[in-house]
């Protein structure tokens, strides 16, 4: 339930936790009032944190951010997933559902350092979301499953962080389940999540066994209810608090404490320690002289030394800090909130973004210019205020009703309001200074990846805007009567804004909105918010694999191209257009490529390659006049403005092919001349419509258009025993290309081989790939898991195409 501002405020404000941190007294708890104001402005900029928490689904990132808040005092009690009633998934289907769909973020204040923290999804089919997020955060807790250890999504996200090259922690969560493993976990890290840091085990877990205590890399499950923090060397218990885990006790290792049956647990963690000392020096050299200076001691190194040393090869990207704990359990938060604090970058450690100016200048954006620069990254629709656009301001200072320019679409908007953001709640602010991240009301036109500056502003660039990928799943979407369809269109217009990975399209016809997302159930959650949120009356059709087109090869010249001249000449409502359009067309990669050649249709104009730019030698006119025509003047458009028509003409017809209607792909378009009769009738809309139907006319002379579709790079993750099952079944019924079997596999440190996994790599047609989840989850027991990437599209061979063309029409 969302709170009030004023009602949330007062909790926050009136909460308070323990923390027994840096605490040599023993078993000691020490009262910790949080800060809980958020006031931009008290904040100096080194005691910010904009972090992220990622990881596969269901790893644990709501419940472990449920505790979070909890701890910094932010809420008054711990929300559950599956009681559906957490703070950050607070949309009605995260709820129903228990999963996360959009990021959500808070922000809190532990340690007197204000943490910017937003919790993303995990399901492969949000990773926009995830993409979107990485581009503004300056560091992440990457959560993992102790028994699952590294799962197919963990790599996507650690992918997505290196690329964004986003300093991290890890998280090993659930070390309370049944074949918990901390060493295997880590040791599947090393080998999988690759191209940035060690990780670096900074805590062993405690477990008590029967009667004994016993710590080490090996150890997890049921008894789990400590952690010894390897660089303190203190044992950590949530014993004392055991309903929140709010109060850490911290007790001070001795050689002599802890005995438990002879068995000195000071003992089994010297090794944790010696090894994490080693591990550091082999990456830092200030702690190779630290170590030096005491006697080459690992047990004498002082913590304070390890913290540092952990801060620099963590911001340098050499190492990435290992922590554990039971989220669920409330057993081992506060030392990843500490961590957070202690290890991650504050947004001055960060190298600053890049933008370009008009004429093409790359310029560095440094959070002490005092000019404005943000980023809009997020848009979400408040039913309360309308789009709220999320931005993270780089430089300079957005003031409340500032009126900005949009040098991405070089429009000017005004700030209405500056919001701080509580996932579904908010506080007005007047301002949002560097480093930070808030929501902006009032802005009309702003989409995702847009670069905002102050009007005012001499300076004029844009970011690096943010990459959506295309959608490969499609679904019609009608009015329910006729009454609805305003409302369908405008819900449809926020939808867009909100999620730069749904795309609507409408075709002509049938008459349909069509809408495409990145996987079934994006399209479904799309559904229920256009109904939820927007309140549309609509009926949606089936979700369906969106294909696409290109050309057909058959009626194409010996050089493999065709020659079209394409005459348009109609009458409507008693308005004549005429104008004619020379062009040739040819595929970018052969249309007989199996496949194994194929084709990229990312980037903006989707795998297609148009050429527009025309002399004006190369516009004739039909009339026998003497004056002939010249662009700009007498009456005709200007040569820019023939070229803009003939690109839109163009870019419209690749909408839909003539075969099915999908999108055309493959195809580079270029306008070799233009005819023209007269300025009345030669219009740039006349030259747009010659441009659309001529190209249709040009693809049916080469014998039509033929169907291509979405092949997927898929990840399967196995236990070993079942490489071979997983692999036939990719092989055979799926239509797929088995890429690697995982020739390296996870054998576990621990020496536990029901827990070697492999990585089966494939590229499989996505449509052998629906309902593959529940399928594989059969072959393996439930033990595999898969993620998949888009990797282009592929020609369907015969027989495939035509069930596909049956499924679709009927006939
Ligand atoms: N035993 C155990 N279960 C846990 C622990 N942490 C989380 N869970 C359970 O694991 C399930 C998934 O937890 P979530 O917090 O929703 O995971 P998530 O990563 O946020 O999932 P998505 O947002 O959907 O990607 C829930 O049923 C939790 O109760 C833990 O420490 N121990």
């Amino acid at each position: 339930m969302a709170l009030k501002p004023s009602f949330s405020i007062f909790l926050r404000l009136s909460k308070c936790t323990y923390n027994a941190r840096h605490s040599n007294s023993l078993a000691s708890i020490r009262l910790y009032a949080t800060h809980a104001k958020h006031d931009n402005t008290h904040v100096s900029v080194d005691k910010i944190r904009n972090i992220g928490i990622v990881a596969h689904i269901d790893a644990g990132k709501t419940t472990t951010t449920e505790r979070m808040l909890y701890y910094v005092g932010y809420t008054n009690r711990i929300g559950e997933v599956d009681e559906g009633n957490t703070v950050t998934d607070f949309l009605k289907p995260e709820r129903e559902r228990g999963i996360t769909i959009t990021s959500a973020c808070i922000p809190f204040s532990w340690r007197s350092h204000r943490i910017n923290l937003i919790d993303t999804p995990g399901h492969v089919d949000f990773t926009i979301e995830v993409e979107r997020s990485m581009r503004v955060l300056d560091g992440a807790v990457c959560v993992l499953d102790a028994v699952a250890g590294v799962e197919a999504q963990t790599e996507t996200v650690w992918r997505q962080a290196n690329r964004y090259a986003v300093p991290r922690i890890a998280f090993v969560n659930k070390m309370d389940r049944d074949g918990a493993g901390l060493g295997r976990t880590v040791a599947a890290m090393a080998k999988r999540l690759t191209g940035w840091g060690q990780p670096l085990i900074c805590q062993w877990p405690v477990v008590k066994d029967g009667t004994a205590h016993i710590s080490g890399p090996g150890s997890g499950g049921p008894g789990f209810e400590g952690v010894v923090d390897l660089v303190t060397m203190e044992i950590l218990d949530w014993k004392h608090e055991p309903k929140t885990g709010s109060v850490v006790t911290r007790k001070q290792l001795s050689d002599s404490s802890h005995e438990v049956d002879g068995k000195r647990l000071y003992e089994e963690v010297v090794a944790g320690r010696t090894s994490l000392v080693e591990k550091l020096s082999e990456l830092d050299d200030g702690i190779v002289d630290t170590f030096l200076e005491h006697e080459g001691d690992h047990m004498k190194v002082p913590a304070k030394d390890i913290h540092a040393a952990l801060r620099r090869v963590t911001l340098s990207g050499k190492g990435v800090p290992v922590f554990c704990g039971a989220s669920f359990k409330n057993i081992g938060v506060q030392p990843v909130l500490d961590a957070v604090v202690d290890y991650l970058p504050s947004p001055k450690e960060r190298s600053p973004p890049e933008g370009v100016t008009g004429d093409g200048t790359k310029v560095q954006v440094s959070l002490g210019d005092s000019e404005l620069c943000a980023l809009a990254f997020k848009i979400t629709q408040d039913p309360r205020r309308g789009p709220l656009v999320f931005v993270r301001v780089y430089s300079g200072v957005l003031e409340r009703g500032e009126t900005l320019l949009n040098s991405s679409q070089n429009k000017k908007e005004r700030a209405a309001k500056v919001l701080q953001m509580y996932a579904d709640d908010y506080e007005e602010i007047p301002n949002v200074t560097a480093g930070n991240i808030a929501a902006i009301a009032g802005l009309k036109d702003t989409r995702t990846g847009d670069t905002l500056l102050s009007s005012r502003s001499k300076r004029r660039l844009c970011l690096d805007t943010i990459t959506i990928p295309p959608p490969v799943f499609v679904r019609s979407c009608e009015p329910a009567t006729s009454a609805d369809e305003r409302a369908l269109e405008q819900a449809l217009k926020a939808l867009v804004r909100e999620d730069p990975s749904v795309h609507v399209s409408f075709d002509e016809e049938t008459g349909q909105t069509l809408l495409s997302g990145m996987g079934e159930l994006h399209l479904e959650i799309t559904a229920d918010r256009l109904k939820e949120v927007h309140r549309v009356n609509c009926h949606m059709g089936k979700v369906q694999i969106s294909y696409r087109e290109t050309i057909s090869s058959e009626g194409l010249s010996p050089d493999g191209t065709i020659e079209e001249t394409f005459l348009h000449d109609r009458e409507s409502f008693g308005k004549r257009a005429k104008a004619e359009v020379s062009f040739s067309l040819e595929p970018i990669v052969d249309p007989q490529a199996t496949d194994e050649e194929l084709i990229d249709t990312r980037g903006p104009t989707g795998g297609n390659e148009i050429n527009c730019k025309l002399k004006s030698k190369q516009i004739q006119s039909a009339l026998d006049d003497a004056q002939g025509p010249v662009p700009g003047q007498r009456g005709y458009a200007p040569l820019l403005e023939m070229e803009a028509a003939l690109r839109a003409g163009i870019e419209g017809a690749l909408g839909r092919g003539p075969l099915l209607g999908f999108p055309l792909t493959n195809l580079r378009i270029t306008c070799t001349g233009i005819r023209v009769f007269g300025p009345e009738l030669s219009t740039p809309s006349a030259i747009r419509a010659a441009a659309h139907r001529g190209l249709h006319a040009a693809i049916r002379a080469a014998g039509g258009s033929r169907l291509l579709e979405p092949i997927m790079e898929v990840s399967v993750r196995v236990p070993e025993r079942y490489v071979g099952v997983v692999a036939k079944d990719i092989s055979g019924i799926r239509r797929g290309q088995i890429l690697s079997l995982g020739a390296d596999n996870d054998v576990a440190d621990d020496g536990n081989s029901d827990y070697a996994y492999r990585n089966v790599e494939a590229l499989v047609p996505l449509a052998q790939l629906v309902g593959y989840a529940s399928s594989l989850r059969g072959l393996t027991a439930g033990t595999g898991d898969f993620t998949m990437v888009l990797q282009g599209y592929g020609v369907m061979q015969g027989d495939r195409e035509k069930e596909v063309l049956k499924e679709i029409r009927g006939y």
